[in-house]
């Protein structure tokens, strides 16, 4: 923190390309101030650390809330001593009912304020809340293009009703906490098992098991072969295949399957891995 000259500021769940867009303007020495809002569900925990090189410095919300301009600016320098540059987007505001802004910042802090200017994707301002809303009718595309990164949940391994490798096919199942899950449905996926290095193509499935017993699950089945999860796993989305649907019988479901592992096995194969 005693090193740091620079800083850019704000919620930054998503990591998208707009936040990417402040990052680019810090240097070598540069931090990203988070403040935690508690409802960051694209890159909950310390997820946001996979898409910067920068330091991160996390502030709570609840303990920034209440001050006003001066008090936060107070608080920047006491944090880092040696601040010579903040960084923040066109729509930053801060402290009591967000009602101070950039302006704000430029008239106290003792220093450069860069506010760079919004950025938009196919002429639609890019947002955190956009993705969300995206992920939530299951645009996997429109997501990833916003963020610049495929959206991705990581999950502790649970054991299945033991259905898939019986009858269907083998899944790794997942119970996932904290991160917005998409819509309901089957995606074209990446996985990654465990610590292993590289990602598997895959086909996954978030939903009730509406054809078997009901249960909400997010599985993963591995197109490249059989492989053993022993503790966690890591779905990459690269696209939306098909709603979640109900099926009359078992052979059904697997004849749905084999469908949806034909479409996204075309739709990875050309992927670099
Ligand atoms: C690619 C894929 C698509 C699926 N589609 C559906 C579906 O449309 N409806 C449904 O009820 N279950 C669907 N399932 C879930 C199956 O019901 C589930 O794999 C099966 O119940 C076996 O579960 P298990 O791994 O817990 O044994 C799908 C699973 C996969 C892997
Ligand atoms: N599209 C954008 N262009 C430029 N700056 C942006 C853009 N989106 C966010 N910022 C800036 O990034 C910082 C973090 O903003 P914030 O966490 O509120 O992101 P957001 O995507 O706007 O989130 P939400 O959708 O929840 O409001 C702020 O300084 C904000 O002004």
């Amino acid at each position: 923190m005693n090193k740091t000259t620079t800083i850019s500021i704000g919620g930054f769940d998503g990591m998208h390309i707009g936040h990417q867009a402040l990052f680019d303007k810090l240097d070598d020495k540069g931090t990203i101030v988070v403040i935690e809002t508690g409802y960051a569900n694209l890159t909950p925990d310390r997820f946001r650390e996979r898409y910067t090189t920068h330091r991160i410095v996390y502030l709570k919300l609840d303990d920034i809330r209440h001050l006003d301009a001066k008090g936060f600016v107070n608080l920047l320098k006491v944090k880092f001593p040696k601040l010579k540059k903040i960084v923040v987007g066109y729509d930053f505001h801060f402290g009591k009912d967000r009602k101070y802004s950039y302006d704000d910042l430029k008239n106290i802090f003792k220093g450069e304020v860069v506010v760079v200017e919004e950025v938009k994707h196919n002429n639609d301002s890019v947002h955190s809340h956009k993705i969300r809303a995206k992920l939530q009718i299951g645009d996997i595309k429109g997501a990833n293009e916003f963020l610049g990164h495929n959206y991705m949940v990581v999950g502790k391994r649970i054991d299945g009703q033991g259905l898939g490798s019986k009858e269907l096919f083998a899944t790794i199942n997942l119970d996932v906490k904290d991160f917005l899950l998409p819509k309901e449905g089957v995606y074209a996926t990446l996985t990654r098992i465990d610590d292993e290095e590289h990602y598997h193509p895959s086909v996954s499935f978030i939903g009730h098991r509406v054809s078997t017993d009901g249960t909400f699950a997010v599985e993963s089945h591995i197109l490249d072969g059989e492989l053993t999860c022993k503790d966690k796993a890591e779905i990459s989305f690269v696209d939306f295949i098909r709603n979640n649907e109900k099926f009359d019988s078992i052979q059904e479901l697997k004849e749905a399957i084999k469908k949806d592992i034909a479409k996204a096995g075309k739709e990875l194969k050309f992927l670099q891995l």
